[in-house]
């Protein structure tokens, strides 16, 4: 039968990840129908869905994560993956905070395929030499080191100006100077005072200083635009989650000699995680329950684990999936996401629809955004985004 799936994987690392998916499900004996909806971040992919579902044309797949599963699955679209999950071991297969965020009433309603971490500094080391600095271990050290690294000509941090973007650079801040509990504070239960706090002004006020680091050519910019700056030479550092190691090492990149793989400043102890993954939509029809049973059991099977990941940069979801073929990059990532979950600061990302409900999340990364190229007063902008959160709070 044909497997409609929509998503957002359109830059060149990720392309190349879902042709893992096409090549398992075409062996299967299942034709791909692809829907992609470009646009990193997948802002424009939920949009195009939404729209699909209202107007009763949902997908028979869809790329979706975080709070959002369980809002899809609470209006009852989302087919029960149960039979499926017992049958493939998944509980004793996914660490916990996995198996919870693919679940709604306990049931498992969507498939995950990844855990990508996404508090990475990727660093050109040419570059940090050409203009005689060291990869910094704090954002106040990072302002110093930008500032060499503008005088010798070169853009210090490769950034696309896209509110998602804008907002991944911020969550990093926040952890690398108040630490994984004051983020879950903010991010997590959406404390106003919190949100409010001296704490809160000075990393919103780091965070706009960074914006004189990133070079005029930003504005609408593609994330993996950004990351070939870096690839190329003409930029330092780019703070995004590890899909952009997947731009790295298609481009023959190898870790530690051409680029490195660091953790954003002061966040080396903690892992904000962003968890990609996918729900059926229900039907009726046997061939296409079929269908989507095939697609569950791809890709939660352990050989494609492997290939997607390898491909996408992102770690597998399965806990039990050798990293013998992985890079350093990964598997630090691993060690780094054991130790966070062991240490308490595993923390969702709010950048990538992990923390809390797609409106809360969409509200707050408008206000932060509009913060970062602006001149809004740094309080003004607290108190946007408490009141963002008491009104989500409300609404509970
Ligand atoms: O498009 C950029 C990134 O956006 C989202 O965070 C997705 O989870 C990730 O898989 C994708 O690579």
């Amino acid at each position: 039968a044909d497997i409609e799936v929509l998503h957002w994987w359109t830059a060149g690392g990720e392309a190349r990840a879902l042709a893992e998916v096409v090549k398992k499900m075409e062996a299967s004996g299942q034709r791909w129908r692809n829907f992609p909806v470009a646009g990193g971040g997948g802002d424009n992919a939920a949009i195009v869905l939404k729209t699909r579902v209202v107007s009763g044309y949902p997908p028979t797949a869809a790329q979706i994560k975080g709070p959002e599963i369980q809002e899809w699955a609470a209006e009852g679209y989302l087919a029960d993956l149960s039979d499926i999950a017992r049958a493939g071991g998944w509980d004793a297969n996914l660490p916990p905070v996995v198996a919870n965020a693919m679940k709604f009433g306990g049931h498992y309603v969507a498939a995950p395929v990844n855990i990508h971490r996404v508090n990475w500094m990727w660093a050109n080391p040419a570059v940090l030499k050409k203009a005689g600095v060291e990869a910094p271990k704090s954002w106040d050290e990072l302002i110093r080191t930008a500032d060499k690294i503008q005088k010798a000509g070169l853009i210090p941090i490769a950034h696309g100006g896209q509110p998602w973007q804008d907002f991944t650079l911020l969550e990093s801040v926040v952890l690398g100077n108040a630490g994984a509990a004051f983020y879950r504070k903010v991010f997590v239960e959406l404390d106003p005072a919190a949100i409010q706090s001296p704490t809160m002004s000075k990393s919103l006020e780091t965070f706009r200083t960074l914006h004189k680091y990133i070079d005029s050519g930003a504005p609408k910019r593609e994330w993996n635009t950004a990351t070939a700056l870096v690839i190329n030479g003409r930029a330092a550092f780019q703070f995004m989650g590890d899909w952009a190691k997947g731009e790295f090492t298609r481009a023959g990149k190898q870790p530690g000699r051409d680029f490195l793989c660091l953790a954003a400043p002061g966040t080396d102890k903690a892992f904000s995680y962003n968890i990609d993954s996918f729900v059926f939509f229900r039907r009726h029809h046997e061939d296409a329950r079929k269908a989507q049973t095939d697609l569950a059991n791809a890709l939660m099977g352990t050989s494609f684990q492997e290939s997607f990941n390898l491909a996408k940069g992102s770690i597998p979801a399965r806990s039990n999936v050798r990293l013998d073929h992985f890079d350093d990059c990964a598997r630090h990532s691993a060690e780094a996401f054991r130790a966070s979950s062991q240490g308490n600061s595993l923390v969702p990302s709010i950048a990538h629809n992990m923390a809390v409900a797609p409106s809360v999340q969409a509200a707050m990364e408008t206000i932060v955004s509009t913060y970062f190229n602006g001149s809004q007063p740094t309080r003004e902008a607290q108190a946007l985004l408490a009141d963002a959160a008491r009104n989500r709070k409300a609404r509970n």
